[in-house]
């Protein structure tokens, strides 16, 4: 399959379609349904084997309609978990700086983005996600065969594709609501599949 070179990010027309339409349903969500995804969330995902044994974790701060990250970011610092967070550069690829706790988050604003909130303290340069021996994705879907439809920036597969280049194979987990777990989403061939997804049911690993 060829795609012209000029395809503007998350411009695959069938993607784009069905992040619409998920990001409908994250919409209509209230403050009080993401909050007791939270709770719940950070129960089921510290279930997880890989999240119990890791020294390091890549994260990312839930906002909006996404499925509440904050209480697992609390309880993977409070039991002594390294905790890496994005910060999002010009060219959608990602930054680290480690997450020191709810004070050390800045709200930043990137042009046509929601805000997001982002480490305010040094840079460790995107290598830094090298180190994790965790890394918890953000997405919108995932299929059976654990591939992840993103919000279309490329940053995430940017970071597998880094990930791949230097031979380390940390343990890749998507969060999402349960009825974003598909039996297929489109795929392009730059697409890498995740491990596992963990939803507010529980987590469930791709073989
Ligand atoms: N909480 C959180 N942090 C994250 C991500 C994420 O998905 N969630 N990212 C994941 O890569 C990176 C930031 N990338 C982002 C990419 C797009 C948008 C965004 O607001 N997109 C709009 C649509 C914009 C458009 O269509 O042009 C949207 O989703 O409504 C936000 C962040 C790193 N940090
Ligand atoms: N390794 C890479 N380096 C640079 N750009 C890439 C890489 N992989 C994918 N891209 C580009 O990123 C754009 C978005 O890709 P895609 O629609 O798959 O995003 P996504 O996986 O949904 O989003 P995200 O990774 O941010 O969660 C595409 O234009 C794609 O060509």
């Amino acid at each position: 399959m060829s795609r012209p070179p000029s395809d503007p990010r998350g411009a695959h027309p069938d993607k784009r379609t069905l992040r619409r339409e998920l990001l409908a349903v994250r919409r209509a969500l209230t403050v009080d349904d993401v909050r007791e995804t939270e709770t719940v969330l950070a129960r089921r995902a510290l279930e997880l084997e890989a999240l119990a044994s890791a020294r390091t974790v890549a994260a990312y701060v839930s906002v909006g309609g996404e499925p509440g990250t904050g209480t697992l970011l609390d309880a993977l610092r409070a039991r002594g978990t390294r905790v890496l967070l994005p910060v999002l550069l010009a060219d959608n690829d990602l930054d680290w700086g480690a997450y020191e706790g709810p004070g050390s988050l800045a709200r930043v604003e990137h042009a046509g983005k929601m805000a997001l909130l982002e480490p305010a303290g040094p840079r460790l340069g995107p290598d830094a996600v090298l180190e994790a021996d965790v890394v918890l994705l953000p997405g919108l879907a995932v299929d059976a065969r654990g591939k992840r439809l993103g919000r279309g920036g490329g940053s995430y597969d940017r970071v597998l594709a880094r990930l791949e280049a230097a031979g380390v194979r940390p343990d890749l987990v998507v969060l999402l609501y349960d009825r974003e777990v598909l039996d297929e989403v489109p795929t392009e061939e730059h697409d890498k599949a995740v491990d596992a997804v963990v939803t507010p049911s529980g987590a469930r690993r791709f073989t």
